[in-house]
């Protein structure tokens, strides 16, 4: 089941929190949560409100029981593991304190600017596992990869994934070194070792696990739902070079797996509701999902309407104070698969998702250019090299480049909410 609609969708409800209303990201009706600290304080559980954090420990008597005794933990996994039920109840609560004039006195002294926290990775992760959701990207990146056989047969059947690392998981902010590897010349007769050479990034959508699933007991399709936390935006740091030389054949590995970005705060399943809109229909001719993957329910209400959005700011442009260049703008609308979908054939084979765990959609292009998800893709390999304000041109990432994403849901009537931003800058490569 996809949560409701309730009162706190209300685009009538405001917040008292100066700088709520009208806020880009975190007005009253999103409310999502993140793990935080300040200089010399323990990471704990917060919620954005603005440009605020609302230290959760320091109201936690204000709040429903369950969900109180997991927000002194420096991950939010012990929360993801709660019933879904026990996150509603403390969303209705949180919308309540927040937005009620009445709590202002108790409430406001626990809030915090959020220039002077640090925001972590939200929970311990476990596995990350990285889908291929986005048809136009499987088609792009197929057609470069292997231009005779760009989708293979199996696509239109699996969701395919591979399982990707969990401890290079980062949260938004932290530097990428750019990685060291192995790559191979067309031309030449041997590979080289040293620094990629092609690197890129990938769009994504981050899902959160919440309750997990026990070993061998697979997830219906119907109650994918409750599995699911919340969504964060993922950046799969790609080493190109690396990955056309290694994946073959047991897919993606150190090309991968040197760092992945993640948006800190998590928007919440029951937050993303009035944001839920119809898959759109397979094309003509392209095979019905087994039955354990399809869910009417799922099908009507399965699909993101978030807009999704990439900006590159390099050194030479920040020295200059140009604004970044905007390179894409796309739709998570654009997934082959639905989350439900992803996350049922994920235990399809008893496999078990724990509280925390994180899944990537995979990138998320859109069929036209303006809408690629990725370097390789809009500059089709670096045979097409973006030109910059500063004159510089760009195949892949260069040392220095500042990458952000950004992901806002929008629905007719409804206030948009957004996940906030996940930024990178490339660093040198060590020796
Ligand atoms: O071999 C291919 O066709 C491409 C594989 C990937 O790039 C893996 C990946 O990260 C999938 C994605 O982000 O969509
Ligand atoms: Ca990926
Ligand atoms: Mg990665």
């Amino acid at each position: 089941m996809i949560p409701g609609i309730d009162d706190t969708h209300n685009p009538a409800r405001t917040s008292w929190v100066p700088g709520a209303e009208g806020h880009p990201d975190f007005p009253v009706q999103n409310l999502p949560l993140g793990i935080f600290s300040t200089p010399g304080g323990p990471r704990r559980a917060g919620v954005a409100i603005g440009d605020s954090v609302l230290d959760l420990p320091l109201i936690a008597a204000l709040l429903p029981r369950a969900a109180a005794a997991c927000l002194s933990t420096p991950t939010l996994n012990a929360l993801f593991a709660l019933p879904a039920a026990d996150r509603v109840a403390l969303r209705r609560r949180l919308s309540e304190l927040l937005s009620d004039e009445s709590h202002r006195a108790a409430v406001e002294p626990a809030l915090l600017p959020v220039a002077s926290c640090t925001l972590h990775l939200p929970c311990a992760i476990g596995d990350y596992t990285d889908f291929y959701v986005g048809i136009h990207h499987a088609n792009n990146i197929g057609r470069q990869f292997r231009p005779d056989n760009p989708l293979l047969p199996n696509y239109k059947w699996v969701p395919i994934g591979y399982h990707g690392r969990a401890s290079s998981v980062q949260p938004s902010g932290v530097p990428v070194v750019r990685p060291n590897g192995q790559r191979k010349a067309p031309d030449a007769d041997a590979p080289a070792f040293g620094p990629s050479a092609r690197l890129d990034y990938e769009l994504e959508l981050g899902v959160w696990v919440g309750r997990g699933n026990d070993l061998g007991t697979p997830i219906p399709i119907g109650e994918a739902g409750e599995h699911v936390a919340g969504f964060c935006l993922l950046n799969d740091w790609s080493a190109r070079d690396f990955q056309a030389w290694e994946y073959q054949p047991l897919g993606p590995f150190l090309a991968k797996n040197f760092h992945t970005s993640v948006s800190p705060w998590v928007v919440t399943a029951e937050a993303m509701a009035p944001f839920r809109v119809a898959q759109p229909p397979r094309p003509e001719g392209d095979p019905h999902p087994l039955p354990y993957l399809w869910d009417e329910a799922d099908q009507a209400r399965g699909a993101l309407s978030i807009e999704l959005e990439v900006q590159l700011e390099t050194a030479a442009m920040r020295e200059a104070g140009l604004p970044p260049v905007t390179l894409s703008r796309g739709s998570a609308t654009n997934m082959y698969w639905t989350v439900a979908q992803i996350v049922t054939h994920h235990a399809s084979n008893g496999c078990n998702l724990a509280p925390g765990d994180l899944l990537g959609t995979g990138t998320l292009s859109a069929p036209e250019r303006e809408g690629f998800g990725s370097l390789m893709e809009i500059t089709r390999g670096g045979a097409e090299p973006l030109s910059l304000p500063t004159g510089e041109t760009r195949r892949f990432l260069e040392d220095g480049d500042t990458l952000t994403l950004r992901g806002t849901a929008r629905a007719d009537g409804r206030v948009p909410i957004g996940l906030g931003a996940c930024t990178a800058t490339i660093l040198p490569a060590r020796a």
